[in-house]
């Protein structure tokens, strides 16, 4: 095995690692058993002893061997909420299929022929309200629910969405808690809520399976579902669909709506960037939405002269390699004009891996670019800001600020 240390009974290393990524700077975390034991160390944390893996290479092995040696390994919490006809929880070749369905949903040639003229309009419409004080947070989560659910669905917002988006920010909320409806409230709400979505989006795909019999076609995620074959000749039923369906708002529900906010809050901090707007992959390195990926292992590895037991839990974290001076000069500092020169362009794939990679690869990354783009274009043409308060920036249990970064805005051109 990796060198390494267990840290306490039971609890492992959970605490240190928990107030490290509480704070602005969990990097001394990851940075001291670096230093200590190598890039690739075994470390206890939530419950198992876990490989952690700071390796640019390692990391590649792992995402590349998804579904060979590995397999993905989320939480229970999430599993449960999540559904288990969820593409993140699927395997083998219906996840591959249903991978590449949604690969195929979210291209450019999509999302440049269709998906586009709604991102740019209900971006549009949502700043149209904005006056002077918005919690930035909120607002891009506002817009990024009503973006996914055009998308998925092709409602535009309305009262039915907007309570559907209040069941959902529960459902999100059980994600990090105690999978134990008798000990934590949040998962039992979070369980009831789950069940309230369900219902709704079953109620839209009964309607619109009625509508596809009579010859009615839309063009948005769940039109390719009903069309889509499941196996055997049978089609998916409407269970399979809503699970796919919710994994699909929580997928890109948080991501993006972080990476906009924190996009505008180092714009914020750094005036230069904002006239060259070279920000969206300097955000994704700096942010780290999705800080890594635990896998399992699916029988005895060796890497590095080192041998991982089967059913070994494997981190392979993205966040230490983007944050290493060894793969990205100065690489804690803010800098988006690396982006420009030609060495950060071009820096290896296996370094630069917001969005993961290999067989479980983000469907969602050009999405993601795009509305993060005409985001960031909409804000700056249209408005000055300022912070109305200092927010400060923490990654436990989620990437976010603690005060949903509150901005005063200031309309550019009122007339425009
Ligand atoms: C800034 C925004 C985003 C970031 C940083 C991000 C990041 C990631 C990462 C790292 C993974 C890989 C997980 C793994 O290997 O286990 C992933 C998977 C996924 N993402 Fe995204 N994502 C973003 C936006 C989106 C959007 C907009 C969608 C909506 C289409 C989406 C849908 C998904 C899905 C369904 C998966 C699971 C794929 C699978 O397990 O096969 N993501 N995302």
């Amino acid at each position: 095995l990796p060198p390494g240390h267990y840290g306490l009974p039971l609890i492992g290393e959970t605490l240190h690692l928990i107030s490290a990524y509480k704070s602005p700077n969990p990097e001394p975390f990851i940075d001291t058993r670096v230093a200590r034991f190598g890039p690739v160390f075994t470390t206890h944390v939530f419950g198992e002893p876990t490989i952690f893996s700071a390796d640019p290479d390692v990391n590649r092995f792992v995402l590349q061997n998804e579904g060979r040696l590995f397999e993905c390994s989320y939480p229970g919490s999430i599993s449960t909420l999540l559904g288990k006809h969820s593409l993140l929880l699927m395997k083998g070749s219906l996840h591959k299929r249903m991978h590449s369905l949604t690969m195929s949903f979210a291209n450019s040639a999509i999302i440049r022929d269709h998906l586009l003229k709604d991102i740019d309009r209900l971006i549009r419409f949502y700043l149209d309200s904005w006056t002077s004080r918005v919690f930035l947070m909120e607002e891009a989560k506002k817009i990024t629910f009503a973006l996914t659910m055009k998308q998925l669905m092709g409602f535009d917002p309305c009262e039915w969405t907007e309570s559907l988006r209040k069941e959902y920010l529960l459902v999100i909320e059980g994600f990090f808690s105690i999978p134990l409806p008798f000990f934590s409230t949040t998962y039992n709400r979070a369980i009831k809520a789950r069940t309230k979505v369900a219902e709704a989006l079953s109620k839209v795909v009964r309607e619109r399976r009625r509508e596809s019999e009579r010859g009615e076609r839309k063009n948005d995620m769940l039109g390719a579902l009903l069309d889509e074959e499941a196996g055997g000749g049978r089609r998916f039923s409407d269970e399979e669909i809503v699970d796919f369906l919710v994994a699909l708002l929580v997928a890109g529900y948080e991501t993006t709506s972080t990476t906009m906010t924190l996009a505008v809050k180092f714009l914020t901090e750094t005036p230069l960037a904002l006239a060259q707007l070279k920000v969206v992959n300097e955000t994704l390195r700096v942010a780290n939405i999705i800080g890594g990926i635990f896998r399992r292992t699916t029988s005895d590895i060796n890497i590095r002269g080192y041998t991982i037991p089967k059913g070994w839990k494997v981190f392979a974290s993205f966040r230490a390699v983007h944050m290493n001076d060894e793969h990205f000069k100065d690489a804690r500092s803010f800098n988006p004009w690396r982006w420009q020169s030609e060495n950060g362009a071009a820096c290896p794939p296996s370094t630069f891996t917001p969005f993961g990679g290999g067989p479980r690869l983000c469907p969602g990354y050009e999405l993601a670019r795009v509305t993060l783009s005409v985001f960031l274009h909409h804000i700056v043409t249209k408005f000055s800001w300022e912070p109305a308060e200092v927010d400060r920036l923490v990654f436990f249990p989620t990437t976010r600020t603690q005060k949903r970064y509150p901005i005063n805005v200031q309309r550019r051109n009122p007339a425009a």
